[in-house]
C-alpha cells in the first residue's frame, strides 16, 4: 500500500522505524515503522489496547522505548544521509542553517518539546484548572520568556529582550485565542469552560509552544457533532495556515476519515494497514481488526451485520472500541 509518490513517502516529517515498547512480558508496540509527511494530518487509528498512546508516548519522550529509532526532521526534504550521521555520532541533534534533525529516543520529553518542536495534548485534559484561560497560554510560553531574562532578574525586570519576548508571548497568546473562539473566556479559570472549548484551549496551548509537529490524542472524544466539525476546520487551517504537521489519535472515524491525509492502522502493537483514506477505508485488515475477527471471516460478518463494502459501523466483537464509518 506504500505508494512512493506519497508526501510521507517523500518528505517526512517524522520517521519511526522498528519502534517496540514492551512493559515486562508485554509487547505494547511490536517493531513498527511508518512515516509522517511535512504538512500531512496523519492519524493513528486501532482498536483500543492497540498501542497508539504508548506510540505517542515514544515519540513526545515520556517513555523511551526499548528499541527502534524516532527521528523528526525539520527543513524541506531531509537527506536520510543526516539521519545516519546523527545516529554514528550518538548525539541527540544535529542543526545547521537549512536541516535540522533529531532522534527523538534520547532526548527528554522537555526537550523534545523546546528543541525538536514537538507538541502535544493528553487523552484526558492537563490544563492548569485554577489559572485563566491567558495564563494558561502564557505559562506554555515560559521557557522561551526565561531564555530571554537570561535566567535573572536583572533580565526579569530590565532587559530589552525579555520585554519584546513578553510582548509577543501576550501576541501570541491572543492570536491563538482567537483562533479557538476562545477571546472572551480569556479571564475565566480554564476549568470553568466547558469540555470542547477546554479541549480547543489545549490545542491553542500547544500551538503557543512553536512546533513543528502536533501530536493528539483523541481531540475529538467528547464533543458533540458541531465542535467536532469546527475541530476539524481548526486542524486544517493549523496544516495549512501554520505550516504544522499533524498527528493524531482518534476513535472517531468520521473525524478521521475526513480530515486525514495519511492513515496508519495498529492492532495489538503491529501495523496492518497504511495508506491514505480510501486505501485504508476498504482493506479487509482494517475491517477485521475492528470487528474483532480472523480475515478470512470478515465477509461473513459483514454480510451477517449488513455492513456496507466502503465501510463498517460496529464495535469490535471483543469489546474493543473503534467504529468505521
Ligand atoms: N505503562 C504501562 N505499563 C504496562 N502496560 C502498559 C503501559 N502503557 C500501556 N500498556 C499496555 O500496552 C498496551 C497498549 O496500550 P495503549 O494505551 O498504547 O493502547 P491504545 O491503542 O492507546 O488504547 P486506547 O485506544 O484504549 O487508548 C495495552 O495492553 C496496555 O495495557
Amino acid at each position: 500500500m506504500s505508494n512512493t509518490s506519497h508526501r510521507w513517502s517523500l518528505d517526512p516529517v517524522l520517521t519511526v522505524e522498528h519502534l517496540t515498547m514492551r512493559f515486562g512480558g508485554l509487547t505494547a508496540v511490536d517493531d513498527l515503522s511508518f512515516n509522517v509527511g511535512r504538512g500531512d494530518i496523519t492519524a493513528l487509528i486501532g482498536p483500543n489496547g492497540a498501542g497508539k498512546t504508548t506510540v505517542f508516548n515514544c515519540v513526545t519522550g515520556f517513555y523511551k522505548p526499548t528499541e527502534g529509532r524516532i527521528a523528526m526532521r525539520r527543513g524541506r526534504n531531509v537527506p536520510d544521509a543526516k539521519i545516519a550521521a546523527l545516529t554514528r555520532s550518538g548525539n541527540q541533534y544535529d542543526r545547521d542553517d537549512e536541516h535540522a534533525v533529531f532522534l527523538l529516543e534520547r532526548m527528554t520529553d522537555f526537550r523534545i518539546t523546546e528543541v525538536a518542536g514537538v507538541a502535544r495534548t493528553f487523552q484526558n485534559i492537563r490544563l492548569f484548572g485554577g489559572m485563566t484561560v491567558l495564563e494558561n497560554l502564557l505559562v506554555a510560553q515560559h521557557n522561551k520568556l526565561m531564555r530571554a531574562s537570561g535566567m535573572t532578574i536583572g533580565g526579569l525586570f530590565g532587559l530589552p529582550g525579555y520585554r519584546r519576548a513578553a510582548a509577543e508571548a501576550k501576541r501570541k497568546a491572543i492570536e491563538w485565542l482567537g483562533h479557538t473562539r476562545l477571546l472572551d473566556r480569556a479571564d475565566d479559570p480554564a476549568s470553568d469552560l466547558p469540555y470542547g472549548a477546554q479541549r480547543r484551549l489545549e490545542i491553542a496551548r500547544a500551538m503557543c509552544t512553536d512546533p513543528a509537529l502536533l501530536c493528539l490524542d483523541e481531540p475529538a472524544a467528547g464533543l458533540n457533532p458541531r465542535e467536532s466539525a469546527e475541530l476539524n476546520t481548526l486542524l486544517r487551517y493549523i496544516r495549512d495556515e501554520h505550516d504544522v504537521s499533524v498527528l493524531l489519535i482518534e476513535h472517531d472515524m468520521g473525524v478521521v476519515m475526513e480530515i486525514s491525509d495519511h492513515i496508519i492502522v495498529l492492532d495489538y502493537g503491529k501495523k496492518i494497514s497504511d495508506g491514505s483514506a480510501a486505501e485504508v477505508r476498504d482493506d479487509p485488515k482494517v475491517i477485521a481488526a475492528y470487528l474483532g475477527v480472523d480475515d478470512e471471516e470478515v465477509e461473513q460478518v459483514e454480510q451477517d451485520l449488513g455492513v456496507k463494502k466502503a465501510g463498517a459501523s460496529t464495535h469490535a466483537a471483543d469489546g474493543r472500541q473503534g467504529d468505521m464509518a
